[in-house]
């Protein structure tokens, strides 16, 4: 592992590049350097056994440029201000490449929900929203799931701000519980998002996803339900993996059972699961099996200078934020790996959330189909509008993608005249 990677210098270094090509001075980015708001709070909580525990939570918003800030809250032991400074410009840069009208926020706390009893998750996620609540709210900045967080946690979430605001406010949140107005496709559509983006680029590359090999890192919301829609595309899912170790097997995985299998033990994540001819392997392993298609779908910083020489696969597409750190970018171009950026990959999920909010705020509904089908026609004309970008600057679909971004972002400020 390297250990000076700090996500947030990623983020400026990327924003940096993009500007340099677009022509912008240091004056037009100079802003977008900094967090317009950083708020660090304790959460003092009653655990179980009686004894009191303050967690550290954070919420930032890096942008507001081009409308409320919007990102998931991580419940992870790693959580940190770097880390939830990056994931949140991310956001900025993930919305404006797909043309929603947000910002970007990211919040997280310092915990790890695997050893945490519901009681103690839902003590958390109350006390941590009213330290939060006078930052969020639907027209300021609305919170999602993120890892270690789901539909559940954001039914909490958005009951305590009601609880204050006294009446129902849907719109404070996205990924909720059906129940509570959640968007039909919100639970799939990050990953549905990743299953659109990598067809669009076996396409671009005419490979046939019937002959295409998948090794997946991370089996929550976003990697269950890429491996699921993959397997369903007939691609050939070959590895998968959790913080448990990974588990391989040359002829495909068994996805359905393996989905199965974990929505009846996902705390015990895949150490238990056997099938006929598979292997077990390492995380590290995992990353750098001879695949066509290799999808991180955990956390950031997994492909890095230690191990980016070593991966073999020929296409990565991002489902995590920020997987591969930027000197490993270099690296990967040069061996010739193309890479999908997260912030196109991966961003069915707040497209979703976009229209969770938007029907809330509607008092309407729509059906899975509509959702999808929507969520498409904005996935697709991103994408190809990042390959084109990419291919016409000669540069990598990161770059391409943060041409997009970037832009759209500094013109924003610009028209808004947030600077003189
Ligand atoms: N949930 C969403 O809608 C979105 C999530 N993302 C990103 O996708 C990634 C995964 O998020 P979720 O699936 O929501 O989280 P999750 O909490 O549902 O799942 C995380 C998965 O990663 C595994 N994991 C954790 N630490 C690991 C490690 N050190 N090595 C290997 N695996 C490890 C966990 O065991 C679990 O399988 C994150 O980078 C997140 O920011 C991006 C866009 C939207
Ligand atoms: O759905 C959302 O609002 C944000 C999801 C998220 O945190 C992400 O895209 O990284």
């Amino acid at each position: 592992m390297n250990h000076t990677y700090n996500p947030y210098d990623n983020v400026l270094k990327v924003v940096s590049e993009a500007a340099n090509i677009l022509g912008y001075t240091d004056s037009d980015i100079e802003a977008l350097k900094y967090p317009e708001r950083e708020l660090k709070v304790a959460i003092p909580v009653r655990m179980d056994d009686g004894s009191t525990k303050v967690f550290e939570g954070y919420r930032i918003q890096h942008s507001t440029s081009r409308g409320p800030a919007k990102g998931g809250i991580r419940f992870h032991p790693d959580v940190n201000l770097d880390e939830v400074k990056a994931l949140a410009a991310w956001m900025t840069f993930k919305c404006a490449v797909v043309n929603i009208p947000y910002g970007g926020g990211k919040g997280g706390v310092v915990c790890d929900p695997n050893k945490l009893t519901e009681d103690e998750i839902r003590a958390i996620t109350r006390r941590f929203t009213a330290a939060i609540a006078p930052l969020i709210g639907p027209e300021q900045d609305i919170p999602a799931p993120d890892v270690g967080t789901n539909a559940a946690v954001m039914g909490w979430m958005m009951d305590t701000y009601s609880m204050l605001k006294g009446h129902c406010v849907h719109g404070v949140v996205t990924g909720k519980p059906i129940e509570l107005g959640g968007a039909l496709g919100r639970s799939e559509a990050t990953g549905r998002g990743v299953m659109f983006t990598t067809k669009n680029v076996l396409k671009k590359l005419d490979i046939d996803p019937k002959n295409t090999t998948v090794a997946i890192q991370g089996m929550g919301n976003v990697g269950s339900i890429t491996a699921k829609l993959l397997h369903r595309e007939g691609m050939e899912v070959v590895a998968v993996s959790d913080v448990s170790g990974g588990i391989y097997k040359e002829s495909g995985l068994n996805i359905p059972d393996i989905l199965d299998y974990l929505s009846q033990n996902r705390k015990n994540l895949l150490t238990g699961y056997e099938e006929d001819g598979m292997t077990r392997i390492s995380n590290a392993e995992l990353l750098e099996l001879d695949v066509k298609v290799l999808i991180p779908a955990a956390l950031e910083n997994q492909i890095n200078d230690s191990n980016a020489e070593r991966v073999r696969a020929d296409i990565i597409v991002e489902a995590a934020n920020g997987p591969i750190a930027s000197e490993a970018d270099d690296i990967l171009a040069e061996k010739g790996i193309l890479v999908v950026p997260d912030i196109l990959a991966n961003a069915g999920g707040v497209v979703v959330s976009y229209f969770e909010w938007v029907q809330n705020i509607q008092s309407v509904s729509w059906t899975e189909e509509t959702v999808n089908e929507k969520l498409k026609n904005i996935m697709d004309p991103a994408f190809e509008a990042v390959w084109d970008i990419a291919h016409k600057n000669k540069g990598t679909l990161r770059t391409g993608a943060y041409l997009i971004a970037v832009k759209r972002v500094v013109e924003a400020k610009k028209a808004r005249a947030i600077w003189p």
